[in-house]
C-alpha cells in the first residue's frame, strides 16, 4: 500500500542521522518581548475580556489588521518618537515593511479600503500587539498590547465624550475610581489659535505638537530651542508656553475669547461629561497635546493621581488622517490603552484579580485497560459542556489527587473495574470529600 516513506512500521528504514549538532538555544523570548505562561495569560485574558465587554456594551465592533504593515503607513515627518523607534525592515521581496507601532493608521487604511461599502458612523475596536525598536540601553519593552476604540464619521464632540465614557466604564469595572485616576483634557485647537496669532505656518503644527508633548520629559530650554529651530520667535514661544500652563477653561476663554472652536469644543465636552456622569474624572489642562502628529482637536490622557506612573491611556480627534492617506475627508477620533501601565496601577491599588486554573472534572482510569472507558466518560462530560482534565497515562492515585488539588478540580471521577462492570463510575466531590457511585448515563 504505497511506499513506506519516512520509516513506517513495515520495511522499517532507520531514520536519517541527526546532521545538525544539538546546540542549546536561548529559551528566553527576544529582547523586549514577553512570554505569557498560563498564570500571565489568565491575567491578560481577564484584562482583554474587560476591554472587549466594554467595547461591545458601547455598540462597537471588533476589527484587526496585520501586525506587519507597509512602512509608508507610519512615515510622518513630525519628529515623533513613534517614527524614530519604528520596527521596520526590508522583506525578501525588497519591500519596506514595519511591525505596527500603533493601530490607528491601519484602521484608517481599512476604512479607506472599505470606502462606500460601509455606512458611517463606524464604531470599531481592536486589541492588538504593537511594536517599537528601541535601543535596549533603556531596557524598555519592545512590544505591548493596545486596546483601541475609534469612531469614524462623527464631527461632533459627542464622539470624544462617548469614548471617554467607555474608558470610565472600564475603570469602574475593575474597581478604579475617580480618586485613583483622572483625565487631562484639552484641544489642539488651543495651540492652533495661538500659532495663528503669530502666523506660524500650518505645516509646522504637527511638529510643534510633538515638541510640546515632550514638556514634562525634557528641560524647558530644550523645548524652547526646538521651537526656535522651527522659526518661532521668543515672544511667540513665551505666549505659547503661557497659554499651555492654563488649567482653567474660564481663564482660557479670557485669553482666547469665546468665539474660537477650541473653547466651544471644550465647553461642550465638559457639559456632556456632566450628562454622562463622569465630571469628577476630567479636568482641563492646556498642556496636554499628546505625542502623535495627526491629532487635530480634543485630546485627552488618563493619568494616575499619585503621579507615579506614565500615562495610562490617551486619544483624541484626528480629522485629517484619512485624507492624508488619500481617502475622503472623514472626521475621526479614538484612543489607545496599553496593557502595561494599567497592570502596574492595579497592582498599586491591590486590585489585581485572583485567577487560578479551574477545571470541573478530573477523570482517571484505575487500570490501564480502562483508559478507553475513561475516554468515553470524559467525552460524555465534555459533550455536556463540562471541562475535563483526562489523566492520559497510568498514574498512582497519589499523583492524581495532587494534580486535582493543583488544578482546583471540583470532582474526581474514577473509572474502576468492579464499578465499570456494573455500568458505574465513582465520583468524589473534592471540596467536601463526599463520595458516591453513579450510573454512567446519569453522570452530568
Ligand atoms: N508605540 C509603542 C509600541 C510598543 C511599545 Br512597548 N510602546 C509604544
Amino acid at each position: 500500500s504505497g511506499d513506506n516513506v519516512g520509516g513506517g512500521r513495515s520495511g522499517a528504514i532507520s531514520p536519517p542521522p541527526i546532521e545538525d549538532s544539538v546546540q542549546k538555544i536561548d529559551v528566553n523570548p527576544p529582547r523586549g518581548t514577553r512570554d505569557f505562561p498560563p498564570e500571565d495569560m489568565r491575567l491578560r485574558n481577564w484584562l482583554f475580556n474587560h476591554f472587549r465587554e466594554v467595547s461591545r456594551s458601547f455598540g462597537f465592533e471588533e476589527v484587526d489588521f496585520p501586525v506587519l504593515e507597509s512602512e509608508a503607513l507610519f512615515i510622518r515627518k513630525a519628529g515623533e518618537e513613534i517614527r524614530d523607534q519604528l520596527y521596520c525592515f526590508e522583506d525578501r521581496g525588497n519591500r519596506r515593511v514595519a511591525l505596527r507601532p500603533e493601530l490607528t493608521p491601519s484602521l484608517a487604511r481599512l476604512v479607506i479600503q472599505k470606502g462606500k461599502s460601509v455606512s458611517l458612523p463606524l464604531k470599531w475596536f481592536a486589541v492588538g500587539q504593537c511594536w517599537r525598536y528601541e535601543r535596549m540601553t533603556r531596557g524598555r519593552r519592545r512590544e505591548h498590547y493596545q486596546w483601541n476604540m475609534d469612531i469614524i464619521g462623527v464631527p461632533e464632540v459627542m464622539a470624544e465624550a462617548e469614548l471617554i465614557s467607555s474608558i470610565v466604564t472600564f475603570f469602574k469595572r475593575v474597581g478604579i475610581t475617580a480618586s485613583d485616576v483622572g483625565f487631562k483634557v484639552s484641544s489642539r485647537k488651543v495651540l492652533q489659535e495661538v500659532l495663528r496669532c503669530y502666523s506660524i505656518p500650518e505645516n509646522l503644527f504637527g511638529k510643534v505638537c510633538v515638541i510640546i508633548d515632550k514638556m514634562e520629559k525634557i528641560p524647558i530650554d530644550e523645548i524652547t530651542k526646538e521651537l526656535k529651530s522651527l522659526g518661532m520667535s521668543e515672544e511667540a514661544i513665551k505666549d505659547l508656553l503661557q497659554v499651555l500652563s492654563i488649567k482653567s477653561l474660564t481663564k482660557l476663554e479670557e485669553i482666547l475669547g469665546a468665539a474660537g472652536e477650541a473653547v466651544a469644543d471644550l465647553k461642550q465636552l465638559f457639559s456632556l461629561a456632566e450628562k454622562f456622569g463622569y465630571s469628577e474624572w476630567i479636568q482641563f489642562d492646556a498642556s496636554v497635546v499628546r505625542g502623535l502628529a495627526y491629532y487635530t482637536g480634543i485630546v485627552f490622557e488618563g493619568f494616575d493621581r499619585e503621579g507615579k506612573l506614565r500615562a495610562i491611556c490617551g486619544g483624541g480627534r484626528y480629522d485629517r488622517l484619512l485624507s492624508t492617506f488619500g481617502g475622503d475627508d472623514v472626521p475621526a477620533c479614538g484612543f489607545g490603552f496599553g496593557d502595561a501601565v494599567i497592570i502596574e496601577l492595579l497592582k498599586e491599588k491591590g486590585l489585581l484579580p485572583e485567577l487560578s486554573l479551574q477545571v470541573e472534572n478530573i477523570v482517571c482510569a484505575l487500570d490501564h485497560y480502562l483508559q478507553g472507558a475513561a475516554a468515553a466518560v470524559a467525552t460524555r462530560l465534555r459533550e455536556k459542556g463540562q471541562s475535563v482534565d483526562l489523566v492520559l497515562e497510568s498514574k498512582p492515585l497519589k499523583w492524581v489527587f495532587k494534580r486535582a488539588a493543583r488544578t482546583n478540580a471540583q470532582r474526581l471521577i474514577l473509572v474502576g473495574n468492579s464499578e465499570w462492570q456494573r455500568g458505574m463510575v465513582s465520583v468524589k466531590i473534592l471540596s467536601s470529600g463526599e463520595q458516591y457511585e453513579i450510573k454512567l448515563d446519569e453522570l452530568e
